[in-house]
């Protein structure tokens, strides 16, 4: 069976700034693989790479065996890629429900059909009011997405990426900004609806959020990978506690 994932290769620069320096990356399918590294060690250049927002200098990126690189980012969303952000990018203006319409719209377009049956649209409404329970959001649905907490909006964009049913997920620090108890809120919230099933490549800062999603870590370093493996293995490693956390612990 092909990878989930397979990056090989992969190479950006910036002007004189070489942000990812030949990456290799492989993800199995149902796997969720943890991303770190200091501040501009080249983690979201990898998700901008992968969801067709940058162009890649040099290197491939394989879904499920496919080639990816260089194809438009709407192309990319359709073949199962779907990605939260650091800082969120729910459609503010837009009401909970209709975000998550939008999102299931741009992953299979031809739902957007004006000949969409009433049976059709009743299905969809469905699925959409389901995916709210699920939050416990179904009482906003008709409400916009700025007037929502940011434990609301943070859920709502794991529900967007579930409306899409992806089956590749990039997870930009989806725990940034969120107190100790939201933190654990938002982890069993992705363990138990998000993950199963997908693959995944979850980004984030902290340590034991991140490893309690994530069996095995990859650490960049300026731009190149400098550990790969089982977490507890990557955490103990010299190179990265020097890189990454200094000499102090995580
Ligand atoms: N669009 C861009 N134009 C110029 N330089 C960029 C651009 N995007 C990223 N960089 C540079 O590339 C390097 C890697 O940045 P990147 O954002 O990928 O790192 P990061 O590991 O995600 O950092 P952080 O943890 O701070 O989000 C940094 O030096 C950054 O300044």
């Amino acid at each position: 069976m092909a990878a989930a994932l397979e990056i090989t290769g992969l190479t950006r620069r910036f002007g004189g700034l070489t942000a990812l320096d030949g990456i290799d990356l492989t993800v199995e399918p149902g796997e969720s693989l943890g991303l770190i590294g200091p501040n501009g060690s080249g983690k979201t250049s990898v998700f901008n790479l992968l969801t067709g927002h940058l162009a890649a200098d040099a290197g491939s990126i394989r879904l499920s065996g496919r080639e990816i690189a260089g194809l438009p980012s709407a192309r990319i969303v359709r073949l199962g890629v779907a990605r939260t952000f650091q800082n969120l990018r729910v459609l503010k203006r837009l009401t909970v429900y209709e975000n998550l319409r939008a999102a299931r719209h741009a992953a299979a377009p031809a739902l957007e059909s004006l000949w969409q049956s009433r049976a059709a649209r009743r299905a969809e409404r469905d699925a959409v009011m389901a995916l709210l329970a699920l939050f416990g959001l179904e009482d906003r649905a008709h409400d916009t997405s700025d007037s929502l907490t940011l434990m609301e909006l943070r859920e709502l964009e794991i529900a967007r990426v579930m409306a899409a049913d992806p089956a590749l997920v990039l997870l930009d620090e989806p725990a940034a900004g969120m107190t100790a108890a939201e933190t654990d809120r938002i982890g069993e919230t992705i363990a138990t609806h998000l993950l199963p099933g997908r693959s995944a490549i979850v980004i984030e800062h902290k340590i034991r959020f991140l490893t309690a999603l994530c069996p095995r870590l990859a650490v960049l370093n300026a731009g190149r990978k400098i550990a790969d493996g089982p977490s507890s293995a990557v955490l103990d490693d010299a190179a990265v506690r020097d890189s990454y956390f200094g000499s102090g612990s995580c």
